[in-house]
């Protein structure tokens, strides 16, 4: 089975390089989501040929950096001759249109004899005494001819992909990982910008915590262009223990800067540029403009919030489509930290008490556990 693929519509408009680059990603991550066949770049997209019963095929509707693919059949050396095009197009959608109001849709790169309309035109008369009419603007069936030079392509399908660009060409970023509603749908934004995960969950929940990141972790991996996902599990409750000592007042927007500021070091480590939250403004107490500020005070990496000007029935529609909703609804409240936050800390109280707790940061990391999903 040979597959066209178009790569998203701003792949197009980088420099040659950058857009060689992200189109070598994009085949690279689609070669490990398919496991068999060959891909090639040509002219602006590219071509899968794999086996007819590859199951994986469908996996591609999740690969960013794809716009839309579309399985073809082909006609190599026709000779500039349409005769041979009409043929093929007879061969292909007849059964297709039959009984159908259509419309052919052609498009040409290189020099030919005829035109696009040309094209369209004969080949509509050709399957027309198939089908029950033609409609330009509103068939009931499209069938699409693409004439790349001295090759021909047949197709009637258009399958959509995600968009965005190819995993991998913008970086890693440490994604602050709840399991809640949020993050996940952070994660996958941030993916679909080009950017590599690296995840950090605070559990607070023992067991049930765990399971629910690890189904949620699961469902991202089918969006991660074939990447493997690390996943860092800090112990949480050692560290809510530790703030029992400071005033309630000041308890989650430190806990949250203690996630920064391993997630700082995490960063150092992983040779991340970012972190990623899924904080979106004044949705609840914690992640008032003030609680931010002072969550992120000094954290010496950018702090990405792709849910910022979301609300919650926008974020709840993208994890539904994505798929980790129906995990994060399930994870008990307890895993929630930031219902008993003061709308407005105050930043000198809370450097205050990050001294006299005096957390090593460093060793917190050091003994989380490592898993790579
Ligand atoms: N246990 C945790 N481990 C790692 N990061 C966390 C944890 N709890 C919160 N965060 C980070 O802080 C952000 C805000 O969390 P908070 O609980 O305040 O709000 P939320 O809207 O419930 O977020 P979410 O739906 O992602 O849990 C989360 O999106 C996540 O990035």
């Amino acid at each position: 089975m040979l597959i066209i693929i178009r790569p998203s519509g701003e792949i197009a408009l980088k420099s040659p390089r950058s857009r060689r680059n992200f189109e070598h990603t994009l085949a690279n991550n689609i070669r490990s989501i398919i496991k068999e066949g060959k891909i090639w770049r040509s002219q602006g997209v590219l071509f899968l040929e794999v086996n007819d019963n590859n199951k994986n095929i469908e996996e591609l509707s999740k690969v960013f950096g794809i716009a839309s693919f579309s399985p073809v059949m082909s006609i190599k050396s026709y000779n500039n001759n349409l005769e041979d095009i009409i043929n093929k197009a007879k061969e292909v959608f007849a059964e297709i249109v039959k009984g159908k109001i259509f419309s052919v849709r052609a498009k040409r790169i290189g020099s030919h004899n005829f035109t696009s309309l040309d094209v369209q035109r004969k080949v509509g008369e050709a399957l027309y005494p198939f089908s029950r009419g033609v409609n330009l603007e509103n068939p009931e069936v499209e069938v699409f001819i693409e004439i790349r030079n001295d090759v021909a392509y047949f197709y009637y399908k258009i399958i959509k992909g995600p968009r965005g660009l190819p995993v991998g060409v913008a970086g890693k970023t440490v994604v602050l990982f709840s399991g809640g509603i949020d993050s996940p749908v952070a994660t996958w934004m941030m993916m679909k910008r080009g950017s590599i995960p690296v995840i950090l969950n605070f559990n607070l929940g023992g067991s049930v915590h765990r399971k629910f990141v690890l189904e949620e972790l699961s469902v991202l991996r089918k969006w991660s262009g074939g990447h493997k996902l690390k996943l860092f599990i800090v112990n949480g409750t050692d560290v809510l223990i530790k703030l029992s000592q400071i005033e309630k007042r000041n308890r989650v927007v430190m806990l949250k800067r203690v996630m920064y500021k391993v997630a700082e070091r995490l960063c150092d480590k992983a040779n991340a540029k970012s972190i990623t939250t899924g904080e979106s403004l004044s949705q609840v107490s914690s992640q008032t403009m003030t609680n931010l500020y002072v969550t992120e005070y000094g954290i010496k990496y950018p702090i990405f919030r792709p849910l910022i000007g979301f609300d919650k029935e926008e974020i709840v529609e993208l994890a539904r489509k994505i798929g980790t909703y129906e995990y994060s609804i399930k994870l008990p409240e307890y895993c929630a930290i930031s219902t008993k936050a003061r709308t407005s800390v105050e930043l000198d109280e809370v450097l205050k008490d990050e001294k006299n707790l005096n957390i090593d940061y460093e060793k917190v990391l050091e003994n989380s556990e490592v898993i790579e999903i």
